[in-house]
This record gives structure tokens, C-alpha cells and sequence, in this order.
């Protein structure tokens, strides 16, 4: 079988259940840049969400006030039924979402296996003077932590990379172990911020059969962004389209592809 039809096949027999974020009336600006004027739209448990848009229409600063890193001037984002007019990066941790950067946040010198175990820190109950004090419990408690680290490589296929430095494996495997550090958080939600950028084909249908093995298997929630509309399209349920920080298509890939506006948007552009 096809990757593209093990991919449309898995996209139908995916479950998606009640909303579990939404945004409403966002408008967020930088003195005088609008980047997001008046932006609706809800995000339902156990779907792919994609927001795309040609450059600078409003995606980074989009993922950017859902995990409370910018807080819009107008407009309330409710996670899991609870409503917030200023979100933190910290209460949307807690509250289960996690993200991965698009210049990639990862250390560079240290392993794979110790770059994913920074994506467990929020979990850990012992601190860092518990650890010193109450040794045992420390010790079991990050084995089990490493252990749960162990099923997110044997899951991501680096098991080769455990002992590696990140810096010295290729582009497509540290965007990889980005995901992995991710996932280490056991998110509900998972923002993607351009999970195929500067990828080549190959690395981008690998990342492609991930998000949906995440998505499968975990059952989390995915928000990703893409500037390209290409592989996205085949592996998201829903789609929001951004142009110059304004709505201008919302729904599945093929309403989106069929919306004149979105059409004329993207034929504007070089993609
Ligand atoms: N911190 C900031 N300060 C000032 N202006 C900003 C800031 N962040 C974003 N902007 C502006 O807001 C608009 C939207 O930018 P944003 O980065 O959200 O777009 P984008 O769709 O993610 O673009 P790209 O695909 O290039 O990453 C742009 O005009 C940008 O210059």
C-alpha cells in the first residue's frame, strides 16, 4: 500500500470528539503590525489541525497566543472548558500542551536521550533538593522517567542516536528528536511549529507518518502550522487559513483548496 493511502486511510477511521480549544475574536498587534485581527476558530479533542498561510500572515504569533507567550489585545482563548483572557506559557504546560520550534530549541551538545529527558521536568515530582535528600525515591522516579523516554525513541525509530549529541545528526532527525521532547511531556495538545520545514521529501513523509502515529496512538491533539500547503493537506482533518492576519478559509482540505480567497492567496505567493 502507498504511503499517501495509508495516510488517507488512517485520516477516516480517526475518532474527533468535542472542542477542546477555541479562540475567539483574537486580535493581536505589535504597535502599529496587525498580526491577527478578529481570528475565531475552535480546535476538537483527537483531530490534526493545520493553519497555514503564506509568510508573515499570522501563524507564529497564532501558536504563539495559544501556549501564552503572546497575549492578544482582544479575544479569549478557552482551553478544556476553562476561558482565559491572558494564557502563560507555564498554566499551558500544565494544562497538557507542549510545542516544538521552528528553529529548533534542543541542546546541542548534550544526547538524544538526555534532550528528550528535559521534556519530562514538569513531571517530576522530586526537585532538585528532594533528589539530594530522599535519594531512593529520586532514583526510582527517573527511572521510571527514563524508561518512559526509552518507549518515545523506540517509538520515533532514533534508538541508533540514544548516546548521540544532537548537533551531529542531520536536520530531519533533530527535528525528530524536537517531536520526542514533545511527546516526553505526555501532551494532550501538541503545537507543531513547521514540523516539515527546510526537509526533503523523504524527511517529510517520515514526519508526516509520525504526526499521524502520534495522533493514532497517544491520541493527542495536534495544532500545526505550515507555510506550505502540500504534504499538510493530506494529514489534516481541519484547516485555518491566515492571510495577512485575517481568516480567510476554515474547513476540510478540500473546502480549503475549492475557497477562491485561499486560491487567490496562494497563487500570490511562490511556494
Ligand atoms: N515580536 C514581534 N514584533 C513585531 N512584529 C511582529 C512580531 N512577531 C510577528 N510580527 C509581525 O506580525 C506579522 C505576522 O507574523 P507571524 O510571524 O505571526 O507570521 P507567520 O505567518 O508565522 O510568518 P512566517 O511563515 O514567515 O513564519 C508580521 O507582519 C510580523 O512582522
Amino acid at each position: 500500500m502507498s504511503m499517501m493511502n495509508e495516510i488517507e486511510q488512517s485520516a477516516t477511521t480517526r475518532q474527533i470528539g468535542d472542542v477542546i480549544l477555541e479562540l475567539q475574536n483574537i486580535s493581536l498587534s505589535f504597535g502599529g503590525v496587525k498580526a491577527l485581527t478578529d481570528i475565531s476558530f475552535n480546535v476538537r479533542e483527537h483531530e490534526i489541525r493545520a493553519i497555514i498561510g503564506p509568510n508573515g500572515a499570522g501563524k507564529s504569533s497564532m501558536l504563539n497566543v495559544i501556549n501564552g507567550v503572546y497575549t492578544p489585545q482582544q479575544g479569549h482563548v478557552s482551553l478544556e472548558g476553562a476561558t482565559f483572557s491572558r494564557m502563560t506559557p507555564r498554566r499551558a504546560a500544565e494544562m497538557g500542551v507542549a510545542r516544538t520550534f521552528q528553529n529548533l530549541a534542543l541542546f546541542k551538545g548534550m544526547s538524544v536521550l538526555d534532550n528528550i529527558m528535559t521534556g519530562r521536568n514538569l513531571r517530576m515530582k522530586s526537585g532538585v533538593f528532594a533528589q539530594a535528600f530522599r535519594m531512593g525515591s529520586a532514583e526510582r522516579e527517573e527511572i521510571a522517567h527514563r524508561e518512559y523516554v526509552e518507549t518515545i525513541i523506540d517509538f520515533l525509530e532514533i534508538q541508533a542516536y540514544r548516546k548521540t549529541p544532537v548537533g551531529r545528526l542531520s536536520y530531519g532527525l533533530q527535528k525528530r528528536v524536537d517531536l520526542g521532547r514533545a511527546l516526553a511531556m505526555e501532551p494532550r495538545l501538541l503545537l507543531l511549529d513547521e514540523p516539515m520545514a527546510g526537509m526533503n521529501i523523504e524527511e517529510k513523509q517520515d514526519m508526516s507518518r509520525f504526526i499521524l502515529d502520534v495522533n493514532d496512538e497517544f491520541g493527542t491533539t495536534i495544532v500545526l502550522i505550515e507555510h506550505d500547503m502540500g504534504v499538510v493537506m493530506d494529514i489534516s482533518d481541519r484547516v485555518v487559513v491566515l492571510d495577512y492576519g485575517k481568516k480567510i478559509g476554515d474547513g476540510t482540505p478540500d473546502e480549503v483548496r475549492q475557497n477562491a480567497d485561499v486560491i487567490r492567496a496562494y497563487l500570490g505567493v511562490a511556494h
